[in-house]
């Protein structure tokens, strides 16, 4: 028999020579020691380093670097001041076409794990042309501080609401940086109007440069949201107020008050124009939104006579480019605001055989499946949590031919595409997409069909 050495285990605060040899999921490095799998933060593949133990799990321990002892040469330095300590970015220490060779790979897994051949499912990922500066939109934290008598703003460290401080966010425009900066200055020149606001959610869109501002806060009153609606910068065309009274969690209160401006901006994809409010979704970077879409569209392969159904279609982007060579397109979106949006949309844009409805899409699809409504190409474009499974096993159910998923988390989708696959649709092709260049996410259009028809 062979002689079998027990590993010694590994202890919490102990330090250990590690080399990492793949990344995982998040971007942390991953080593083995004693033959346990553990996950490192910033230490990149082939790099070796002296780590010190943080916690150990069953089936893995976590651990940071004491002292780095090679460098990879997909390593940069990481232009943002308080990167390591800010949750938003987890790969700026990687230099960009290892992030987007990083991404396709998972992407490239997931069809493997799934029984496809990768090499002729996944196409080569379509990079950014901005791996900076490239956020139309920010969610940042802002507090005062009493010390200094000033507001201050930063973002949340990983799992925590200690904020890493900065003045500076390498992924949004210099003009969104020096708007955040101007409204931080106003918040303390207000003073007590001010101290329940805890964030401001800045848009801007990528064509015209015009910003629009919401201030949230926990304090309900009309003298608050009057001096609130104060605030000027030359490129905020709107200034909106919404109610929270909780400063950690979700940001949006029951209602978004605009105080100043038409309440929206509009921003212009080709000759496409599009309205978009404070609560309805945009996609981030509007650039690489346009070039998915068209990956969507030749996907969809919709034909003059087909009905197309655009599934958490947001402000009905998808929905009115589908609806331009479908017979019918309906979007399906549960935030009121982006369905008012998507119909000025259908109007802007003069697209008539588009249609919307407020639903949430696994109540919507089961009820228009019933009650025997016509689908012949469904868009899915669900939040992370993936597709409901009652709107997946409702598609199954009327046999709908062909179906794109957009994805923005790799593991809902290969949940999802697991439960497509075993109902009988066949992956004809992902594409993935570095729409969040800088972080740990992905995007992923995968066009289905189901196998009875497919090619
Ligand atoms: C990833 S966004 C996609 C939006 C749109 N396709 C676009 O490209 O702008 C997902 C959208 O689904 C909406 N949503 C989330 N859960 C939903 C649900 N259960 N039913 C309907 N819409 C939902 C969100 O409000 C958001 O607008």
């Amino acid at each position: 028999m062979a002689n079998v050495e027990q590993q010694k285990p590994i202890l919490v605060g102990e330090e250990y020579d590690v080399t990492a040899i793949r990344l995982n999921d998040n971007g942390d490095g991953v080593a083995i020691c004693n033959g346990m799998t553990v996950f490192i933060p910033f230490l990149l593949v082939g790099e070796d380093a002296r780590i010190r133990i943080e916690s150990v799990e069953k089936r893995f321990a976590r651990g940071h670097v004491v002292e780095r002892r090679t460098v990879s040469a997909e390593r940069q330095d990481a232009p943002c001041p308080v990167f390591g300590e800010c949750g938003g970015c987890q790969v700026q220490h990687m230099r960009y076409e290892a992030q987007t060779a990083w991404k396709e790979g998972r992407i490239r897994r997931i069809a493997e794990r799934l029984g496809l051949d990768a090499d002729k499912v996944v196409r080569p990922i379509i990079g950014s042309d901005t791996p900076f500066r490239y956020r139309n939109q920010v969610q940042m934290p802002v507090r005062y501080n009493a010390n200094e008598k000033r507001f201050e703003m930063g973002f949340f460290a990983p799992e925590t609401h200690s904020m890493a401080v900065t003045d500076s966010c390498h992924l949004i425009s210099e003009a969104m940086q020096g708007t955040l900066v101007r409204a931080c200055r106003f918040l303390t020149s207000i003073g007590q109007a001010a101290v329940d606001v805890h964030h401001i959610v800045l848009r801007e869109s990528a064509t015209s440069g015009e910003q629009m501002i919401v201030f949230c806060t926990a304090h309900d009153a009309d003298d608050v949201a009057k001096s609130l609606a104060r605030f000027h910068a030359p490129s905020v065309k709107t200034v909106a107020i919404t109610v929270q009274p909780r400063p950690t969690g979700p940001i949006w209160g029951r209602a978004v008050d605009v105080r100043k401006g038409d309440g929206y901006l509009i921003e212009r994809m080709g000759s496409w124009r599009f309205r978009v409010s404070p609560r309805s979704f945009l996609q981030v970077q509007t650039d690489m939104a346009n070039r998915m879409y068209r990956t969507v569209l030749q996907q969809a392969q919709v034909s003059p006579e087909d009905v197309v159904i655009d599934a958490y279609c947001g402000i009905g982007t998808l929905t009115l480019l589908l609806a331009e060579n479908a017979r019918r397109a309906i979007g399906v979106e549960e935030i009121g605001q982006a369905i008012e949006d998507a119909k000025e949309n259908a109007r802007l844009n003069r697209i008539e055989s588009a249609e919307f409805h407020v639903a949430r899409v696994e109540q919507w699809l089961p009820k228009w499946i019933q009650s025997g409504g016509k689908v012949d190409v469904i868009v899915f474009d669900p939040p992370r949590k993936g597709i409901d499974r009652a709107a997946l096993d409702a598609a199954i159910a009327a046999q709908v031919q062909r179906m794109v998923y957009v994805s923005c988390n790799p593991a809902t989708l290969q949940r999802d595409l697991a439960t497509l696959l075993e109902a009988g649709y066949h992956v004809e092709e992902m594409q993935p997409f570095d729409m969040f260049p800088q972080t740990e996410h992905v995007e992923c259009c995968v066009s289905l069909v189901r196998s009875s028809v497919g090619k």
